[in-house]
């Protein structure tokens, strides 16, 4: 068992078959390059950051421990070939390893949303990685593991959520300065929601003839953007 860490409720120190999920819902993947598509959802509790923006603040707390066999049943019994683990941020628990292997040996397709302040590299290489990079206005930039460059694959994709104009030009400098755009891994831009209006950021992009995927959250504009479980 792994000593507990100060960030974690002693609830959520990790046992190797099990989780403590938020929630669990089918919707539409609304993010990535996998916008569009059915996708179920599993939220994890529990974050070690404190973005300024963070949307998804009530999973730092509550949810419920539940055996990574059940949680696998419930995603069985939602019918969709896509799965995604998100949070809180879904690294932070032992547990979610086994839970992204065993999800992949059952034959779905694993997307993994992950802050980019954690080492990705225990990740399963089949699981898609969506990594953050987070920028200055999340007051979080000082966490970034650029290690995290090293691990990633064709299968992943390295997110930039942009509130301001110090934010894009910071990011395209960490691009130019990584050579990321010959990286294996996809690159996506999108804005901080009703932060910086998506067209800004679409202009700056055009502008500079970026080689990124430009992206909005689908489900905010779908769905009422405070609206839980979609
Ligand atoms: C809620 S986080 C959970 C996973 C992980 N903690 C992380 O930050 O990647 C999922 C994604 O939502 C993004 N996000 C959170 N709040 C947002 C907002 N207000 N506008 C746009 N994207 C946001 C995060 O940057 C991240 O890419
Ligand atoms: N529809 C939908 N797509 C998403 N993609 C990533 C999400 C997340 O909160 O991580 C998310 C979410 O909350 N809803
Ligand atoms: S890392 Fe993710 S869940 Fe944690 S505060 Fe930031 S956006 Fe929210
Ligand atoms: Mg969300």
């Amino acid at each position: 068992m792994p000593a507990a860490r100060p960030h974690i409720e002693p609830r959520l120190v990790p046992t190797a078959d099990s989780v403590v999920v938020k929630e669990i819902y089918l919707s539409l993947q609304g993010e990535s390059s996998h916008a569009g598509l059915l996708c179920a959802f599993i939220r994890l509790t529990g974050c070690h950051l404190r973005c300024t923006y963070c949307d998804s603040e009530f999973s730092f707390h509550g949810g419920a421990r539940r055996k990574n066999a059940d949680v696998i049943e419930e995603i069985k019994a939602l019918r969709t070939p896509r799965v995604e683990i998100t949070g809180g941020e879904p690294l932070l628990q032992p547990g979610v390893y086994p839970l992204m292997q065993s999800l992949l040996d059952e034959g779905f397709t694993v997307l993994l949303e992950t802050s980019g302040a954690i080492d990705v590299r225990l990740v399963p290489p089949a699981v898609h990685k969506i990594v953050d990079m987070k920028t200055p206005s999340s007051g979080e930039a000082a966490r970034n593991d650029l290690r995290n460059f090293a691990s990633m694959n064709a299968n992943d994709e390295l997110k930039f959520v942009i509130g301001s104009r110090e934010d894009y030009d910071w990011s395209k400098a960490l691009i130019a300065e990584h050579r990321l755009a010959e990286k294996p891994f996809a690159l996506l831009f999108s804005t901080v929601f009703e932060k910086l209006h998506p067209r800004e950021l679409a202009e700056w992009t055009i502008e500079d003839r970026l080689s990124v995927r430009f992206q909005l959250q689908m489900h905010k504009y779908l769905w009422e953007p405070n609206a839980r479980g979609v």
